[in-house]
């Protein structure tokens, strides 16, 4: 099997001033994501790789840079998900850590549980030598700022565009195996203790190699309503292709719950689709040694993977 790498850095409304670094920042974690699977590495090394190159990376709502809740902290939610047996890991309303999809996927592999939350989370996080730090070091000047204006929920899932910056990623191996991690500090002036889908099996994020796996951003209430990674591979099931997948589940959402998100598919043959209903998604992918990415509807930057390493 050709190994590919999908990844997304959140749908919703991205400022002119951030599209540059959105679209750097999933270039650079997808290359990173591919670098592993070229080298024979398995699809969850290469997820977690790409999904903590965004966490890293001011630009997105995700670990440095996530938004601040009611009370003016970072709490973030990430999940993992091994197609092979359908294990999975995550972790939600955590604080202090800079990598929740580290923590994540030793949830999955040290545990026999799937979601700790909160300060269990953080005990758990001790307990493995993950390092606390503080939560100062994961806010920008930027997510202050935006806090400061004490800017409301989205509480109209249509109108959702003021957080985007969540992260994902998905990717199959040369193996066949597939994988998906998803990671965000959720919505700006979120009740403290709200959990998200980014951090719920089958709303953020689903993996099973008997058909794909799938990544999501978006509003979550409505995400977690319709269930939406786990959806789209349903549709998948079906018959249909990745991009049919996820324009019917994105569209299910939209006209059933009035919620706008957006996803990333690679299913078990080593197609994929990014989609989005919302105004912009930033992604990128990387097959067969070639380099796509994009933020717009129908906006598709391709390169290979040599040129994009030389101008990194
Ligand atoms: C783009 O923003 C998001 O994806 C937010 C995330 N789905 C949440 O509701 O927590």
């Amino acid at each position: 099997m050709k190994p590919v790498i999908v990844v997304h850095g959140g749908a919703g409304r991205i400022f002119k001033d951030r599209e540059e670094g959105a679209r750097s920042g999933v270039t650079r974690a997808a290359l990173k994501g591919y670098s592993i699977l070229k080298q024979g590495g398995n699809a969850l090394d290469a997820v977690e790789e790409a999904v903590t190159s965004m966490e890293d990376d001011p630009h997105f709502n995700a670990g440095c840079g996530s938004v601040l809740n009611e009370k003016g902290e970072v709490e973030m939610d990430a999940i993992i998900m091994d197609g092979k047996n359908l294990a999975s890991g995550a972790v939600s309303a955590v604080k202090c850590i800079a990598n929740p999809i580290k923590l994540a996927r030793l949830v999955m592999e040290k545990t026999e549980h799937m979601l700790l939350t909160d300060h269990g989370a953080n005990l758990f996080a001790k307990a493995m030598g993950v390092p606390e730090i503080p939560g100062e070091k994961l806010i920008t000047e930027r997510s202050r700022e935006r806090w400061s204006k004490n800017l409301e929920p989205d509480s109209n899932p249509q109108e959702f565009k003021k957080d985007p910056g969540t992260v994902g990623a998905v990717a199959i191996d040369n193996e066949g195996n597939v994988a998906c991690a998803t990671s965000t500090g959720g919505l700006t002036n979120k009740l403290v203790g709200r959990v998200g889908d980014s951090a719920c099996i089958g709303s953020g994020g689903y993996a099973d190699n008997h058909v794909g796996a799938s990544s999501t951003t978006g509003h979550g209430e409505s995400m977690m309503k319709v269930v939406l990674a786990r959806r789209l591979l349903y549709h998948m099931e079906q018959g249909m292709s990745p991009v049919e997948a996820a324009d019917t589940a994105l569209n299910y959402m939209k006209t059933r719950v009035g919620g706008l998100g957006g996803v990333i598919v690679v299913s078990n043959s080593g197609d994929w689709a990014a989609r989005f209903s919302t105004k912009q998604m930033s992604w990128a992918t990387v097959k067969d040694d070639q380099l796509q990415y994009g933020i717009y509807t129908g906006e598709i930057h391709t390169s290979s993977v040599a040129e994009a390493l030389e101008s990194k």
